[in-house]
């Protein structure tokens, strides 16, 4: 079986760019828009497979840079693959490691060949290049690859990016090159270019020329102002083929997840639902609620009034906020639990909107109750 993943377009909104698709992949099929929850370490912190099938999570993002370290790919591959060693039998997308070596390691140098780096954990010197992080990722036996790429810092100069993304497409050839299974099948490029138009539109030719199963857009959401962030995805979107997947890398707010995907996107993830949770802050219908706040100490109503998790249904604030100042484990299991179905579920409305056209009506409604609109 050849392991592909291939996009099945559903329905465009007529009231903007959005769209309802389906992604396949050797391990099942994805609604999209959709969000991914973020499982670093083989593990979405706190919940386990079922916790996550329960709440429709069809695919889950884990990190070649984490496995690499620790506990290594070649323990994994001897596990029988990432699927097997956690125990999850839906999809698995693994980033390639680029951006994390940026955000956690020091102590790096860029060549051509690949990025030289310190371990975070032991300090050791390591390497990673295209095809090294490709073969950890075979090694992983993840449905959806990332190619190795250069996330440019933000503020970068136009000369830096535009190196930058030059290396970064020829990194991507590399990665195709490298890729044991048939290289078309489930590789995904990812466009970068930084805040500049011109770059943007250089990285999308370079890599749409060599026809991958799948585009990100990287180099966003690294401190720029989110207005920015919709302005490059407005003139980048257009530019990625219409019949494969477009994943925005490292988007997962609410209202970031709605302007995405009133701009086209189809996969989003973030380490913000469940990072948040772990300190007592949770995504409510109301808005952010920072429930280990002294205000809910003896508020005995739900988490969420509108919403049907299990968090929602059984525990009460005031038991929520206690279990977290009391830093009891289970206290970070029901806010994770119910920020990650928060977003399950608010995809599902989004895939609704576009279903009925409304999409930018539903961003209004959703913005005015959230209090999006007073920032
Ligand atoms: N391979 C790769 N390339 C990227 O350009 C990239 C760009 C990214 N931008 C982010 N932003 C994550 C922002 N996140 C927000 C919540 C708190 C922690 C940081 N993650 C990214 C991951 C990425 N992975």
């Amino acid at each position: 079986m050849t392991a592909a993943v291939t996009y099945e377009a559903i329905k465009t909104c007529k009231q903007s760019g959005a769209r309802l698709g389906r992604v396949h992949t050797p391990h099942g099929t994805i609604e999209t828009p959709t969000f991914m929850p973020v499982g670093t370490q083989a593990t979405v912190k706190t919940m386990s497979p079922e916790e996550l099938k329960e709440m429709d999570a069809r695919i889950i993002l884990s990190n070649t840079y984490h496995l690499f370290l620790r506990p290594g790919h070649e323990l994994i591959r001897e596990a029988g693959g990432l699927h097997k060693f956690m125990n999850w039998d839906r999809a698995i997308l693994t980033d390639s490691g680029g951006f994390q070596v940026f955000s956690l390691s020091d102590m790096r140098k860029i060549t051509e060949e690949g990025v030289h780096f310190r371990s975070h954990l032991s300090g050791d010197k390591l390497f990673i290049s295209p095809e090294i992080a490709m073969e950890i990722q075979n090694a992983l036996g993840s449905d959806i690859m990332m190619a190795f790429d250069e996330c440019a810092p933000f503020p970068a100069e136009h000369d830096y990016v535009k190196k930058s993304l030059e290396r970064t497409s020829r990194w991507a050839e590399r990665c195709l090159e490298s890729h044991t299974r048939p290289a078309d099948q489930s590789l995904f490029a990812i466009i970068q270019g930084g805040m500049y138009e011109d770059l943007r539109r250089q990285s999308a030719a370079d890599l749409t020329s060599l026809d991958f199963p799948g585009y990100a857009i990287g180099g966003l959401s690294v401190g720029e102002p989110k207005h920015l962030m919709y302005d490059v995805l407005d003139y980048t979107v257009p530019l990625m083929p219409a019949n494969k997947p477009r994943y925005l890398m490292g988007v997962g707010s609410p209202d970031a997840l709605i302007e995405g995907s009133i701009r086209g996107i189809d996969m989003f993830d973030c380490v913000l639902p469940t990072r948040i949770a772990r300190n007592g802050t949770t995504m409510t219908s109301q808005g952010r609620l920072v429930v280990r706040n002294a205000q809910y100490a003896n508020d005995f109503g739900p988490l969420d009034p509108e919403c049907d998790c299990y968090t929602c249904r059984n525990y009460s604030r005031a038991y929520l906020r206690h279990l977290i100042k009391a830093d009891e484990t289970f206290g970070l299991r029901l806010t994770t639990y119910h920020n990650l179905y928060f977003l399950q579920n608010l995809m599902k409305n989004v895939r609704q909107a576009i279903m009925d056209d409304r999409l930018l009506d539903f961003r209004d409604e959703f913005f005015e109750q959230y209090g999006l609109f007073n920032n």
